[in-house]
């Protein structure tokens, strides 16, 4: 129930306008348990009034220079960043994040996105080739591809949502952009900004609401030709499903299940913090998450001993207390489902050393009602376990022995997924060939997260389709058109 507070009010943005809905959905604060927000629940009518307006204004924003939109973008970034700390503290709220990652991370990259590709979009060159037995010049033009669809998460919302809506608007494109409904209000924070920056009405329109019912109608719509969508691989094969009779573009983002190796050489002072924060940043709710932690046998139980040292470090703890390195799980179903998996692996066998089951969660009586769990550490794992094969998307990874690189390269590969991995050793030679034979992606070595946005960033095999980056997105977001000029 929502208390005597009044809850925040979400209206759906279209045309430069803010619109209200037919109907509502509650939306809760995951640190509280409690609803504090409704969001407009959208379908079939919002999103063609949606085509309508990015439609009607898709002329005049493609036929506008890079350089006046890449003006627009810059403005977008500096108004984001001068409200800063009021959407850190929103994103925060509505995620369950702490504030301080909401501050360090999601809302500063938020703002990096429009810089970027402000940015980047003045820099591309296209092809051209001389035939001169024939009489001919050949070059290649590109043009926005028309009205994309944008599909979002929830761990990472406005991160995630900008890095998809900066490269379509940069690009030419008009756009309606879908956030995940558990997460919308830094979404409908930024429509807000968007007229002040000089955003023209109707290139970026916002419709809120469920997968199905919103996010259906977006992806089936004939008039939206390129969808790009960062969510679940079983929500991309139904998107594909149903892009498929218009052979529509798609960009697919999906899960993880990612691997760190950790070899007998790696220095253990850098690899064990950066691996508790590969392994629970952001609750562990983050795709690049290290889940399966492969250590060299001569050094598995030094490792496991500081892992695990370092892991009970981790506060949990009220989103909004500094000292808190990790907040609420998105909902109560989501926490209910990564603790079935901790329950699954002990069904099976394993050890749990550290969180859920084994430690006690101290929290404010405050927030005693939220989706809070510890850091959870697993061992004595068989690799065709649940745990050591499925994305959990939690807080929860497993730590397991190996004894030689071609074993562990094997085994790193063996899960649907291939999305990001870790490599720590000392040795050069060993790293460059792990990483070449690894299935993944993006292969981080003594590191992890460290972003480089000019490159190609996406999965292999179940982890997705397509990649995202300056060149990538300006590709996937443009059409490529070869001219033949006979003199
Ligand atoms: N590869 C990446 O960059 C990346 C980044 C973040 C999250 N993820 C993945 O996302 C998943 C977690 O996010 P989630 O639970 O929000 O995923 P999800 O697939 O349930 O939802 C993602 C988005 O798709 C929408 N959606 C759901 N059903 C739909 C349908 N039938 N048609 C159209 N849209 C629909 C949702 O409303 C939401 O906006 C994890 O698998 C995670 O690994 C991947
Ligand atoms: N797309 C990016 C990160 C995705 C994280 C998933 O949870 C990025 O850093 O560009």
């Amino acid at each position: 129930m929502a208390g005597t507070r009044a809850l925040l009010m979400l209206e759906n943005f279209v045309d430069g306008k803010f619109l209200p809905c037919d109907s509502y959905l509650d939306s809760y604060d995951p640190s509280t348990g409690e609803v504090y927000c409704r969001v407009p629940d959208s379908g079939k009518a919002e999103v063609a009034a949606a085509v309508a307006a990015a439609r009607a204004a898709f002329p005049g924003w493609s036929a506008r220079s890079p350089q006046e939109r890449s003006q627009v973008l810059l403005r977008l970034a500096d108004l984001l960043e001068q409200s800063l700390e009021e959407f850190a503290v929103a994103e925060s709220r509505d995620q369950g994040k702490t504030i301080t990652l909401a501050r360090t991370l999601d809302i500063p990259r938020s703002v990096q996105n429009f810089r970027f590709f402000a940015s980047s979009i003045l820099h591309h060159t296209s092809e051209c080739t001389q035939m001169d037995h024939a009489g001919c010049l050949h070059y290649t033009v590109r043009e926005p591809v028309g009205i994309a669809g944008l599909i979002s998460p929830w761990n990472l919302p406005l991160y995630l949502l900008t890095w998809k809506i900066a490269p379509a608007i940069a690009a030419g494109n008009t756009v309606i952009a879908k956030p995940s409904e558990l997460t919308s209000v830094t979404a409908w924070m930024l429509c807000q900004l968007l007229q002040k920056a000089g955003v023209p009405p109707g290139v970026v329109n916002i419709v809120f609401g469920t997968g199905p019912r919103v996010g259906e109608a977006l992806v089936s719509h004939p008039e939206v030709p390129v969808i790009s969508f960062t969510g679940s691989q079983p929500t991309a094969e139904r998107i594909t499903q149903l892009s498929a009779p218009h052979c529509k573009k798609l960009s697919l983002e999906l899960g993880g299940k990612n691997p760190a190796i950790i070899f007998e050489d790696a220095n253990l002072e850098e690899c064990v913090p950066t691996t508790v924060r590969s392994s629970f940043a952001n609750q562990g709710e983050i795709c690049l998450c290290t889940s399966r932690i492969f250590v060299q046998k001569s050094i598995y139980s030094e490792f496991l001993k500081k892992f695990v040292e370092a892991t009970r470090m981790w506060k949990v703890g009220s989103p909004t207390d500094p000292s808190a390195s990790m907040g609420a799980l998105i909902s109560k179903a989501h926490l209910e489902k990564v603790r079935r998996y901790v329950k699954i692996a002990r069904a099976e066998g394993a050890r749990v050393l550290c969180g859920e089951g084994v430690d006690r969660l101290s929290l404010p009586p405050g927030n005693r009602a939220g989706y809070f769990m510890l850091p959870t550490v697993i061992t004595d794992i068989k690799d065709e376990s649940r745990c050591m094969k499925e994305e959990i998307f939690g807080p929860v990874t497993c730590v397991v022995p190996f004894d030689s690189e071609e074993e562990v390269v094997k085994r790193a590969n063996s899960v649907q997924y291939g999305l990001a991995a870790t490599v720590w050793s000392s040795n050069v030679g060993r790293v460059h060939r792990v990483a070449k034979k690894l299935q993944s992606g993006l292969v981080w070595t003594n590191c992890w997260l460290i972003r480089e946005l000019n490159l190609p960033f996406g999965g292999m095999k179940s982890s997705g389709v397509g990649r995202e980056g300056a060149k990538d997105s300006y590709e996937f977001f443009t059409e490529s058109k070869t001219i033949t000029i006979k003199h």
